[in-house]
């Protein structure tokens, strides 16, 4: 991946923070798209490679197409055409003042509760029936109100810290002339293509951190172990691999799941590639096409989809969506639009889920959807463990 964030970004002019329309900062590199246009025509995913096609027919060949897309390929995706730039050079992840702010959850986390529990419980009258549902994703949501405008070049730095995450920002049409982004860091590699080669790292099955080292190593170890995450991990791979194998040559993955840790989180993953037979679909078509995974959404996905927009409350926009960037070769790296919040001067909403699947307890979940805001809480400035209030101890155990 290392020679893909360097061709992109070879000999490319400095950029205001103000152009940016896509940033993707990783292990593997930094990624900037710059312009000043309009996003390409807004359309559902049916009508991608079409657009793609008239946006870059009279284009550069450095340009970059990048941005995001949604939960629902029903709705509008949002994609810029933009150059490539150097990052600048202000990275520092300096503190973020945030005095008299409000956080509410949306649904309280009660309420979110009582929602895996009707979810099991529609599983469990599924239960053995060709077609019932097998593991739905559930979501929350936080709405924050700060008392300034939220500094994103700030933001950004301090979720780049961890080595795990890629942190992204994503530029959103903003009618009503206030900037609005998407700003999260995704620990969780939808499809990565490079020539012929495409790579896929899906997680699913998570635990929460321990500040202890024995404790938390044992957390690890419990997850590595726990059947039911082991089931709602599988399901993500064979998914994938369903998905992948008909644009493959070749396709493999190891026969364990491994152990992911980011700086808060717990997850199992299994990193799975294969070789394209053809090497010009572009990434962001693969992403495509392999969104939404049963790690946001469920299995099987139509019906995941019907429950999630039967039970959740706010509306997930471009949260379980896909992020990521393509170059005019289709060679790019598209990531899951998780640990992420969207950003409109003061304020910032802020989604997390979790995999649901028989076994399942509510107020587990509900602590592992806690735990997951943690990430953009902290590089907000707020409280990692707000979410978790009246969940677990002061100590942290739960
Ligand atoms: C849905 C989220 O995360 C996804 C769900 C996971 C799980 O259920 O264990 C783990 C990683 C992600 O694939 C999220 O962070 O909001």
């Amino acid at each position: 991946m290392n020679n893909l964030f360097a061709k992109a970004s070879e000999a490319v002019p400095k950029i205001s923070a103000q152009s940016i329309r896509f940033s993707f900062k990783g292990a593997t590199g930094h990624i900037v798209g710059n312009g000043v246009a309009d996003p390409l025509p807004r359309g559902r995913s049916d009508t991608l490679i079409e657009r793609i096609e008239r946006a870059c027919a009279n284009t550069s060949p450095d340009t970059l197409i990048g941005g995001a897309l949604p939960f629902d390929p029903a709705e509008a995706d949002c994609l810029w055409c933009a150059e490539p730039a150097r990052p600048a050079a202000c990275d520092r992840a300096e503190a973020i003042a945030t005095q008299g702010y409000s956080i509410a959850a949306e649904p309280s986390a009660e309420d979110f509760s009582a929602s895996v529990a009707v979810a099991l419980e529609r599983m469990r009258r599924d239960n053995g029936w060709p077609g019932g549902l097998e593991k739905v994703v559930l979501a929350r949501s936080l709405l924050v109100q700060a008392a300034s405008e939220i500094p994103l070049d700030a933001l950004m730095a301090r979720l780049g810290v961890d080595p795990a995450v890629t942190a992204f920002r994503v530029a959103l049409p903003c009618p009503e002339g206030r900037e609005r982004v998407l700003c999260g860091a995704t620990p969780e590699l939808l499809a990565s293509k490079n020539d012929a080669t495409v790579i896929s790292h899906p997680l699913a099955g998570s635990a929460r951190r321990a500040t202890d080292r024995t404790k938390d190593r044992a957390a690890g170890n419990l997850l590595l172990r726990s059947d039911k995450d082991r089931r709602e991990h599988a399901l993500v791979v064979e998914a994938i691999m369903d998905r992948l194998a008909p644009l493959c040559t070749q396709l493999s993955a190891p026969e364990g799941m491994t152990l992911s840790a980011t700086q808060s989180m717990w997850h199992l993953g299994t990193r799975i590639e294969g070789k394209l037979s053809d090497p010009t679909i572009p990434s962001v078509v693969i992403a495509s096409l392999l969104h939404p995974t049963p790690a946001v959404c469920g299995t099987p996905v139509p019906l995941a989809r019907e429950v999630i927009r039967a039970i959740e409350q706010v509306p997930r926009g471009l949260y379980a969506g896909a992020v990521g960037w393509s170059d005019a070769k289709g060679d790019g790296a598209w990531y899951v639009a998780i640990r992420c919040a969207e950003i409109s001067g003061s304020t910032a909403r802020l989604f997390a889920g979790a995999g649901i699947v028989p076994g399942s307890d509510p107020r587990s979940e509900t602590i592992e959807t806690g735990a997951k805001f943690g990430a953009l809480l902290a590089a907000l400035g707020l409280p990692a463990d707000a979410a978790l209030e009246g969940l677990v101890q002061k100590n942290g155990e739960t």
